[in-house]
């Protein structure tokens, strides 16, 4: 059952609402390419850092990652507030310059930002002006241009609100049309910013499941950065911890998917990675030392980065 999490946080709550239920049958649907008529699903970018880093003035952020995602991989980047996470998703978007190493994708370097390499923010940036259904056309061209933002609209179950202004919609509503808006265009790497950080942990858990499908069907490449551990362990093949200006930790996820909370792995593994992360930063290991040696765990291999 893929919604055991969501039916039991709802159950604590009362009776499934009807949104949650519609949600279930939604995420329920075959695991089948939903995307606009005759496209196909894409294949997702090899992002490779060399040497990456960082300084804004004196102030370094980032020095010397080295870090290679393989196509179709989706890595979670965690670590205290103001570690780095979000310069790291911005150099690879190719918003900011490095300076130091670089960014490759598929081997070519990174030269400002790509077509098929789509963001997602905690604030959904739509166009208040225009329609639901405009917002996600915003930037397509051809004569299936609306018919393709449709198609995106009904793969986040919003297909019914496509002429609504979004000032009508619910903040996760938003963050729907938001990921519509980055999978019309069939990415190859999808870039999320603490999207679901505003939201409510019903919604949430909701958003992470519909990310979780989206991501599988498209085939795409995906680095997400989050304060929410458990999100992280939700949603990764990979969690990534930044500290002391490097990777410190680089923990492989084998938890087969969907996940539930409910599982004792699940709930070890998040301990662990939590345990990890709030680690004094003094008293941590150094870089190359600090990988899932040294935390043994059955389900999961890891590697330093
Ligand atoms: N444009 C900028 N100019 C100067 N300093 C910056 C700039 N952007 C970020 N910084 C600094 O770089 C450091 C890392 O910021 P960043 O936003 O990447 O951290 P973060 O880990 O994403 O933080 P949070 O979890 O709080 O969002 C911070 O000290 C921040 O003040």
């Amino acid at each position: 059952m893929i919604l055991t999490e969501l039916d039991g946080a709802a159950l604590r709550v009362g009776a499934l609402p009807e949104h949650v239920l519609r949600l279930r049958a939604e995420l329920e649907q075959p695991d089948v390419w939903t995307g606009p008529p005759g496209s196909q699903p894409a294949t997702g970018l090899t992002v490779e850092l060399h040497g990456l880093g960082k300084t804004y003035g004196a102030r370094r952020v980032l020095d010397a990652i080295d870090l290679t995602i393989t196509p179709g991989e989706f890595v979670v980047i965690v670590g205290r507030s103001g570690c780095g996470k979000s310069t790291l998703l911005r150099l690879v978007a190719g918003l900011e310059p490095a300076t130091q190493g670089r960014v490759t994708l598929d081997g070519l370097p990174l030269d400002g930002h790509r077509d098929d390499a789509r963001l997602m923010f905690q604030d959904a940036r739509l166009l208040p002006w225009k329609s639901v259904l405009d917002n996600v056309a915003l930037g397509l061209t051809g004569h299936d241009a609306r018919e393709r933002a449709r198609a995106a609209l009904a793969e986040v179950g919003l297909a019914d609100r496509a002429g609504e202004w979004p000032a009508r919609l619910s903040g996760g509503q938003r963050q729907r049309v938001a990921l519509a808006r980055a999978l019309v265009h069939a990415p190859r790497l999808l870039l999320l910013d603490e999207p679901l950080g505003a939201l409510d942990a019903l919604t949430r858990i909701e958003m992470q499941q519909l990310i979780e499908r989206l991501w599988r069907q498209h085939g795409c490449t995906a680095l997400l950065v989050t304060h929410d551990v458990s999100e992280a362990i939700a949603l990764a093949d990979r969690v990534l911890l930044i500290e002391d200006h490097r990777i410190a930790l680089d923990e492989r996820i084998a938890l087969p998917r969907p996940r539930s909370r409910g599982q004792a792995a699940f709930a070890a593994l998040e301990a662990r990675v939590l345990d990890r992360v709030l680690r004094e930063p003094a008293r941590a290991a150094t870089p190359s030392t600090a990988t899932a040696r040294s935390y043994p765990n059955p389900a999961c291999s890891s590697a330093s980065a």
